[in-house]
């Protein structure tokens, strides 16, 4: 890298910029595309790009909105033919799209008034594609801040940054196209687990295993009110992960009716503790906390998280953790990777806030980006704590027991939806088909 030109970075940044706006658009020549152009390397990089689109015969203007740029690479989109226009109001269909180059990876979160003034007249139907970042999203948090853009299309450079994966930043992105131009990276302070993963981390059962040594969860979850709660809790734990589930409950005639081969009270390596438990939930949690054996909280159970815990995966919702932290709803919603990290050490556990994309804090912090918004369904969550439970049985450590299980939930939910709406039930039912697909493409079973 120290080898490389001045400037060369950037050119490959340009071109890889100019690339996906093409590809957006279906093509260059006679395209209308405005800039909107910073200060820093962000509008220097959008302006570049501009310059290859002209070249190609794209009408380019760049919007300069700060009182300085980028000398070089307005030069070199105007000898591309690329021009300077003022801010202006643009309708539905006046332009093809345009490009956010106003604030990159360095920034603080928020927009300056004049950015504003400028961005809101625009028509929200014309697509944004964002340089590095939406610009005024917190990059290094994820947060929403104040004022930012949205995009439908990011494009940014050798690896992805938290705002592109954690929300609600993540959800301004857009589609997020990574264009490697040769940089030597630092390790990525957030994760995001792929299949392949996945793949590595799951256990697999060995010919000298039996239904013990693959390891027993135990589920204590549903009541009178909710027995539906225990017996989706029961589903995501009896997918084949474990060698064997037991139901500690109110809701165990229901639970053996639909599931023959879940068994009762005994031994197990790990507990699923509250989903539905109403008033029965603190005795619960104090049972399954003496065994001293990993547990999952979840739903009713965490309300009774007083000390650490830490062999623990608490799953929260965010009004869950507002509840546990005593702070507003959406307080968290609006930093949840943040509460969740405070969350993680004031609990001393891993914590795995839910929602579009779910956080994990632990030792390190993974983000769940598998998943569809269709598994904002009634007991979704419950089927997703039974199934930590049966990795965490299995053998798996609390923080990848949490992320794993987080990872096959998505997909499970995005496989069982093929683009429709889903139930908890027939989430449950989709694991070890995602289990299975796991295995032939990765285990060569
Ligand atoms: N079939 C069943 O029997 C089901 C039973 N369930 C049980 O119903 C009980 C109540 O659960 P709730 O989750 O409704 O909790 P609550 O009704 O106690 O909600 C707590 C707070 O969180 C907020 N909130 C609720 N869901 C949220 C979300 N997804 N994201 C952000 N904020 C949210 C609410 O506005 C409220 O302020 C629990 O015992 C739960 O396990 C649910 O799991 C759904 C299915
Ligand atoms: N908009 C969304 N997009 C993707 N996944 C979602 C969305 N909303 C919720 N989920 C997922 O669905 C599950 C809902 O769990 P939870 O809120 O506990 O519901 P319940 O208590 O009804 O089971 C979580 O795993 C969460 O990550």
């Amino acid at each position: 890298m120290a080898t490389l030109p001045d400037g060369a970075l950037m050119q490959r940044a340009a071109t890889g910029l100019a690339t996906a706006v093409a590809d957006l658009l279906g093509g260059v020549y006679g395209r209308r595309i405005v800039l909107l152009v910073g200060p820093g390397d962000n509008g220097g990089d959008a302006l570049y790009a501009g310059g290859v689109l002209a070249r190609r015969g794209a009408s380019v203007e760049a919007w300069l909105l700060a009182d300085t740029w980028h000398d070089d690479a307005l030069a070199a989109l105007r000898r591309a033919g690329g021009r300077t226009s003022a801010p202006r109001p643009l309708r539905a269909g006046a332009v093809d799209v345009v490009v956010d180059g106003v604030f990159g990876i360095g920034a603080r979160p928020g927009l300056p008034p004049r950015v504003a003034e400028a961005v809101i007249p625009i028509s929200s139907s014309i697509p944004f594609v964002a340089v590095d970042v939406p610009s005024g999203v917190g990059v290094d948090t994820g947060e929403g801040g104040g004022m930012h853009l949205r995009a439908d299309l990011t494009v940014t450079f050798g690896t992805h940054k938290i705002a592109h994966l954690a929300d609600p930043a993540a959800q301004a992105c857009g589609v997020v196209e990574l264009v490697d131009i040769g940089l030597d990276l630092p390790p990525a302070p957030v994760e995001s687990l792929g299949e392949a993963d996945v793949a590595g981390l799951l256990p697999r059962p060995r010919p000298d295993d039996h239904k013990y040594t693959r390891g027993v969860v135990g589920v204590r979850a549903g009541s009178a009110t909710y027995p539906g709660a225990g017996l989706l809790a029961v589903a995501g734990a009896n997918t084949g992960l474990a060698g064997m589930v037991r139901y500690v409950g109110s809701a165990a005639e229901t639970v053996k009716q639909h599931h023959p081969e879940v068994v009762g009270p005994g031994r197990v390596q790990a507990w699923v503790v509250g989903p539905g438990t109403a008033d029965d939930a603190e005795q619960h949690l104090a049972e399954a906390v003496a065994d001293d054996v990993p547990l999952v909280v979840d739903a009713d159970a965490l309300g009774h998280v007083t000390a650490p815990l830490p062999q623990a995966v608490l799953t929260p919702h965010a009004g869950e953790l507002a509840a546990m932290l005593g702070v507003e709803r959406k307080a968290v919603e609006a930093a949840p990777l943040r509460h969740a990290t405070d969350a993680a050490a004031r609990f001393g556990c891993v914590v795995l806030l839910k929602g579009n994309h779910t956080g994990i804090a632990g030792e390190r912090v993974r983000i769940t980006t598998a998943g569809t918004p269709w598994l904002a369904t009634a007991g979704a969550g419950d089927v997703l704590s039974g199934l930590i439970g049966a990795l965490l049985a299995a053998g798996l450590a609390p923080f990848d027991a949490a992320s794993v299980g987080s990872w096959l939930h998505g997909a499970a939910g995005t496989l069982a939806s093929d683009g429709g709406p889903i139930t908890a039930t027939d989430l449950a039912r989709a694991i070890p088909r995602v289990v299975q697909q796991i295995a032939v493409r990765h285990w060569g079973l």
